[in-house]
């Protein structure tokens, strides 16, 4: 089904699965700034899981590819994104079913599944096509940011007093 080259994730397990699979859902954003996508409207998403992990299963799987599809598209083939109250709300952003959101609501159901397996691999890199021109990658493992340092400040040599440079009197520097 699925033909392509996807961003690579970096982590460190012996073990990486991808499943590709679709599903064709509706949605629409409440947001201004949405546009004409604040409108009801449909979309065949394109999704790839990557898990990873450093332990197989007892029938030699990271994971069933097949439990991975049923769990995400029985849970949101031919359904209104926007009444899965479960997964998705018209109140908050954070929730809004926009690319990102479903992208991270995925591995989070992705997840929560591995977490009840024996072997507990990971899920680290959702790729979500909305359409054929917007995807999303969300990696719910990255690397923790760098923290950014504060600007050293510059010492103001105007306004501190420098005892050292004043010349007393009678000096004959
Ligand atoms: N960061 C995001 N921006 C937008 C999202 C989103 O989920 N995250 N969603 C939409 C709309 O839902 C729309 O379905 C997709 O928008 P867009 O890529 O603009 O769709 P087009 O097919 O019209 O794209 P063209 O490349 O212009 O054909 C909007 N933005
Ligand atoms: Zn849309």
């Amino acid at each position: 089904m699925l033909q392509q080259i996807y961003p690579t994730v970096a982590h460190p397990y012996p073990y990486e699965l991808n499943k590709d699979l679709q599903f064709a859902a509706a949605h629409y954003v409440p947001s201004e700034a949405a546009g004409k996508c604040q409108r009801m409207h449909g979309h065949t998403y394109f999704a790839n899981i990557t898990i990873a992990g450093d332990m197989l299963d007892s029938s030699g799987f990271l994971v069933n590819f097949a439990e991975v599809k049923k769990l995400i598209h029985d849970r949101f083939d031919h359904t209104v994104l926007n009444e899965d109250t479960d997964s998705f709300s018209n109140e908050t952003p954070d929730r809004f079913p926009t690319t990102e959101v479903v992208a991270r609501t995925i591995a989070e159901l992705v997840q929560a599944h591995l977490d009840r397996t024996e072997n507990k691999p990971v899920v680290v890199q959702v790729f979500l096509r909305e359409t054929p021109t917007s995807y999303i990658v969300y990696r719910p493992n990255s690397q923790p940011k760098p923290q950014l340092q504060p600007e050293p400040q510059q010492p103001n040599l105007q306004s501190q007093p420098q005892p050292h440079l004043q010349l007393k009197e009678g000096d004959s520097r």
